[in-house]
């Protein structure tokens, strides 16, 4: 049984500020997050990793204030939250089964068995649930790290880079899972793929150099755009007004 919600907001920082390493990586951002899918877009070094990293509990911020499921212990917290860090660590020899049934076991779960089942088929593993892990593909493995930070049906989902190394086909089933689970669940997605973002979310937080730099829906974030910025798409278009990149063909 969940406890009833008695908080407004699933995630809640204010003036928050993270290092990594010796850089202050996350700079005084204040944002709230709700239900729903939110991408975190920005470029490279943003502080994409280093923000969900203080969002699943794994760093601890310098300073301002972070308040996550209006506020609890770090253990029962991290029972409600999953995570599926960018550098996916997993055990070659376990079983797809066996690995993420260790996850639901560290979460002190109950019922572990029918869990990682239903983790298991919402990525479409089912029949290979007993392979062990060395015998998958990059795109399959990905979809383990999906499984075990769903398993435990959290309230707070943090996915750094979920996309990577998934196909194409692979990439739009998990766009339709990440709708189904955002109607319930907080979910906070990083991707570089602008146009993740426009299928699958319902708002959109860009950070540069540390900052907040904007957050609205797709298309207020798509309405920014003009022809001279650089992109493939409105929403591309927007993403490089916000960070004031013109359109030079021919550079990096
Ligand atoms: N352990 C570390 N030691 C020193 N600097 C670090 C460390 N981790 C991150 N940084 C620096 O902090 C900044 C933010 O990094 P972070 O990984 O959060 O960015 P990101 O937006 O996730 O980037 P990417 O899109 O490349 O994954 C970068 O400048 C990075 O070089």
């Amino acid at each position: 049984m969940t406890a009833p919600t008695t908080y407004a907001w699933e995630i809640e920082a204010r003036d928050l500020r993270v290092r990594a390493g010796r850089r202050m990586a996350v700079d005084g951002v204040t944002l709230t997050m709700g239900r729903g899918v939110h991408g975190l877009l920005g470029p490279n070094g943003a502080g994409k990793t280093t923000l969900i990293r203080a969002l699943a509990t794994v760093l601890k911020p310098a300073t301002g204030e972070l308040s996550l499921l209006g506020g609890m212990d770090f253990r029962e917290l991290r029972r409600r939250i999953g995570y599926l860090p960018q550098e996916f660590g997993h055990h070659r020899r376990f079983t797809v089964r066996e690995f993420v049934a260790y996850v639901a076991w560290l979460k002190e779960m109950r019922d572990i068995p029918a869990a990682v089942q239903r983790a298991v088929e919402r990525v479409g593993l089912a029949d290979r649930a007993d392979d062990r892990m060395k015998t998958l593909s990059g795109g399959m493995i990905r979809r383990v790290g999906i499984a075990q930070a769903i398993v435990n049906d959290p309230e707070i989902l943090l996915l750094d880079e979920p996309t990577a190394g998934l196909d194409p086909a692979q990439r739009l089933r998990f766009r339709e899972l990440l709708a189904e689970i955002g109607t319930d669940t907080c979910v906070v997605v990083s991707t570089h793929l602008v146009e993740d973002v426009a299928a699958a979310c319902t708002d959109v937080v860009l950070l540069s150099q540390g900052k907040l730099v904007f957050q609205g829906t797709p298309e207020q974030l798509a309405a920014k755009g003009t022809a001279g910025h650089a992109g493939d798409s409105p929403i591309e278009r927007g993403y490089s007004a916000l960070l004031g990149l013109p359109h030079r063909p021919g550079t990096w």
